[in-house]
């Protein structure tokens, strides 16, 4: 016998959490609940405002429509909505027990302003050290000083950082010109410099600093590609599709030499957790990037291991179905 459930959910963000120039004040979701001969399967669909090309009305009649046909006892193909699609290859993995409980928590600390903060926590984190810092938020020379100023500080940190395209090739040349060259090959990638592709090419080229790309894999005309400077691909499931899909494209990654870096949408704690998992399963030699619980008021019904934030159960859920 199989039945189904589909919760959705809303989750109060931190206070000043935003995304592409909007204020995020909530994180809206839905979950998938799969039981099939005494065995369950989770698996979170939120689609990310702004990022996403699904809204979460779109997402939740296509989940109904394949969840209504896989209770009748169909099996329904996936309906190629992202985030719909990442949601239901989570729960049917989980049934199928195909997703393993061993998780990679060692999520790469993220910071957003104050390098102080950021001080206290690489201080106190086991093994390698490695942080994400946004920037692009502010000047790009004061970006370069802070970057340079933790490089220099901390002698075994590797650096991620992320400009989400804000920069023009000079403004991106302005950060650059204030990181010691000695220091450039510490900063493990920085994520879509400049606004166009050919930009954050030349940038690389020009300075030695490795880039990532993490946007580009979302538009149509994106490949696979090894290209001086390109060291990274930064993949978000949520906004890739089914776990299929995730894998292949760790594995185009990995094939031409690129490390592939999971990456998180501001999902609740389970999604979290699973994505923790499936970059252990994926990408086992790799930090993910998965640090953005904290940006969150509460977890739903998994944990992720140490954090102090409450955990919300079933009761928080409202049933769809
Ligand atoms: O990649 C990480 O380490 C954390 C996730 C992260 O930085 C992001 C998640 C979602 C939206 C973005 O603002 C941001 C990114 O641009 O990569
Ligand atoms: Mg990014």
């Amino acid at each position: 016998m199989r039945s189904v459930q589909i919760y959705r959910w809303q989750i109060p963000m931190d206070a000043g959490v935003v995304l592409r120039e909007r204020r995020l004040k909530t994180r809206d979701g839905l979950f998938v609940y799969l039981q099939h001969d005494g065995r369950e399967g989770w698996g979170e669909i939120s689609p990310l405002p702004g990022f996403s090309h699904e809204s979460l009305e779109d997402a939740e009649a296509a989940l109904r429509a394949w969840c209504i046909a896989w209770r009748d006892g169909e099996e329904p193909l996936l309906p190629g909505v992202a985030s719909v699609d990442f949601g239901i290859s989570c729960a049917l993995a989980e049934l199928a027990g195909l997703l393993p409980d061993a998780a990679n928590y060692r999520a790469a600390p993220l910071c957003t302003g104050d390098p102080d903060e950021l001080f206290a926590v690489l201080a106190a984190m086991p093994g390698e050290k490695v942080a994400k810092i946004k920037v692009g938020l502010y000047e790009a020379v004061r970006d370069g000083m802070v970057a340079n100023l933790l490089l220099e500080a901390i002698p075994d940190l590797r650096l991620r950082l992320d400009a989400n395209r804000a920069w023009t090739p000079l403004k991106a040349q302005q950060f650059a010109k204030y990181v010691n060259p000695a220091y450039r090959d510490r900063i493990a990638f920085l994520e879509e410099p400049c606004k166009t592709r050919a930009d954050s090419l030349a940038f690389a080229r020009e300075t030695g600093i490795a880039i990532a790309w993490d946007e580009s894999l979302r538009e149509d005309d994106f490949e696979f590609a090894a290209e001086p400077g390109v060291r990274a691909v930064v993949i978000k499931p949520m906004l890739t599709g089914s776990l299929a899909k995730v894998h292949e494209q760790v594995n185009a990654a990995h094939a031409l030499g690129l490390t592939a870096v999971i990456s998180s949408s501001i999902e609740s704690s389970l999604g979290l957790t699973q994505l923790a998992r499936i970059a252990a399963q994926y990408t086992p030699d790799t930090v993910p990037g998965l640090d953005t619980l904290n940006l969150m008021q509460a977890q739903l019904l998994r944990t992720w291991p140490g954090n102090a934030l409450p955990c919300l159960g079933r009761e928080a859920l409202e049933p769809l179905l």
